[in-house]
């Protein structure tokens, strides 16, 4: 029974092509007749004839229907002969329901009476898969977390590799600094949905970052990889809202409940393989804080999401500096940079200079007249504290943008500390614990 004349009635995986000659994972999916086929590709030169293969594949070809389903979200996903376990379709729904939570809050479609159907429980069987040494592969974004896991990592693991979806100037400039080699994959989604609105499709967030991992746990299968090593943060498990007592995350994908479903799904499937956060326990402030140091990645990192568009016309070629991952990028650093080194990082259109920007700052501060922004921003204690921390360095005495804040804002209160410590729960596996976590 629909619940809005905008839903459709039926989501249907149709299947998963696995092709070595050229390295692709076709996925194909249907909605109510339209058809729809992602198609991912990765180094055909790789070993793709490993059992595993397959089955890295079917979790890809699980997680990546989600861009699709979302077109016209009906209350029905019905996944034919696609062989799948109990687990799985649990950990699927919370995929869709939850990853989904801000779609469905910007388009006000409830989509909680999502039901999954069909799938073949007989044919859900292990694969015959041997852990391989610690080589460790990171999905590399070029921003300060992943800047700051990769320096981290590769100091203990010098076999690592990054992994690096698509081709984006940004990500290339930043990964040619760390000096490790890259295993590639390219996505290409079906056009149809570049063309949403033309074509009266529903549209909004994804989470992306599932399907990002989905297809990086099929990479280190290939390249005979133990561990695929993720760079989220402990805020990215905060909802950016509650609604009537329900959190809505931006970042869903990203969250420690996204992680800790995730492994359980890969260790029936792959046991032993390692998916986690190496900073699931630390604040953006302690991330930012090591980024800081590490000034051969400052002339070319980014976090500005303006340049990752599908559409490469849409890329933007340096940080637009007004939006609010770099309102909060700037904010976030400042406590550990000079005005001059950022004023550099963004062209001279530094945020903090741009007393038009104090809304989205107050957004970012939890300003009660605000809401925080669908963004991948940190939480609001964190962004507290560095405005305290910014506001107090001598090079910034007298910016204006950062004494109306200051002004307007108490101070953070009890200590900081918590803020440069670890915190919360998190999967860090022994051989990859940082320093202060080996307790
Ligand atoms: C670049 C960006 O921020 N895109 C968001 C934007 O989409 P827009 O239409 O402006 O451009 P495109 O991203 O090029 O998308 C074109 C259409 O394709 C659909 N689509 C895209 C990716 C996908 O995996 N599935 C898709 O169906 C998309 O819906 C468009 O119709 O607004 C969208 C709606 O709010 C966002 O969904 C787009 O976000 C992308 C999925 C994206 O890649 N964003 C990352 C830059 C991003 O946000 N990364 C986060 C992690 C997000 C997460 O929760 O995992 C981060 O930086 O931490
Ligand atoms: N194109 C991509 N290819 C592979 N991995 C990616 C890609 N984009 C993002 N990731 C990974 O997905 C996760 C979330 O991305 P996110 O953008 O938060 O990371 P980041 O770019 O390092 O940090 P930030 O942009 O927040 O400073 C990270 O582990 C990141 O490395």
């Amino acid at each position: 029974m629909k619940s809005d004349d905008r839903r459709g009635e039926r989501f249907t995986y149709e299947g998963v092509d696995v092709v070595p000659a050229t390295g692709e994972i076709r996925s194909r999916y249907s909605l109510d007749g339209r058809s729809f086929q992602e198609v991912v590709r990765l180094p055909a030169g790789l070993d793709w004839h490993r059992p595993a293969v397959a089955a890295a594949a079917r979790i890809l070809f699980l997680l990546s229907g989600i861009s699709y389903y979302k077109t016209a979200a009906p209350p029905v996903i019905d996944l034919g002969d696609t062989p799948v376990t109990e687990d799985e379709v649990a950990f699927l729904r919370d995929f869709y329901v939850q990853g989904l939570g801000e779609f469905s809050y910007v388009n006000d479609l409830p989509i909680d009476d999502l039901q999954i159907v069909g799938g073949r429980r007989d044919l859900a069987a292990p694969v015959s898969w041997e852990l391989p040494e610690e080589r460790p592969l990171i999905p590399f974004g070029g921003g300060i977390d992943s800047v700051v896991v990769v320096e981290e990592t590769k100091r203990r693991f010098p076999d690592s590799s990054l992994f690096i979806v698509g081709r984006f100037d940004p990500i290339e400039d930043a990964a040619a600094v760390t000096g490790l080699p890259i295993v590639r994959a390219s996505r290409t989604l079906d056009p149809q949905v570049l063309r949403s609105r033309e074509l009266g499709f529903l549209n909004g967030h994804v989470p992306v970052t599932g399907v990002l991992s989905a297809i990086a746990v099929v990479a280190a299968v290939l390249d005979s990889r133990s561990a695929v090593i993720m760079s989220n943060e402990w805020s990215a498990s905060a909802p950016t809202i509650e609604v009537d007592g329900r959190g809505i995350n931006h970042q869903y994908s990203k969250s420690l409940d996204f992680e800790g479903g995730f492994r359980r799904l890969l260790d029936a499937v792959l046991p032993g393989f390692r998916y986690f956060s190496a900073l699931r326990p630390y604040s953006e402030l302690w991330v930012a804080e090591r980024f800081a140091q590490l000034t051969e990645y400052h002339p070319v990192f980014r976090s500005c999401n303006r340049a990752f568009h599908v559409d490469p016309a849409l890329r933007a070629s340096a940080w637009c500096g007004e939006c609010d991952k770099c309102a909060f990028i700037d904010l976030i650093l400042a406590p550990f940079m000079s005005a001059e080194q950022l004023r550099a990082v963004f062209g001279g259109r530094e945020p903090l200079d741009r007393p038009e920007l104090l809304p989205r700052f107050r957004g970012l501060l939890g300003d009660t007249a605000a809401t925080k922004p669908f963004e991948c921003v940190g939480d609001v204690g964190e962004c507290r504290v560095a405005l305290e921390l910014a506001a107090a360095r001598p090079d910034r005495a007298g910016n204006p943008v950062l004494a109306q804040l200051r002004a307007e804002q108490p101070a953070a209160p009890g200590s900081t500390d918590r803020y440069f410590a670890p915190m919360g729960e998190h999967f860090i596996e022994a051989p990859y614990a940082a320093d202060d976590l080996l307790v």
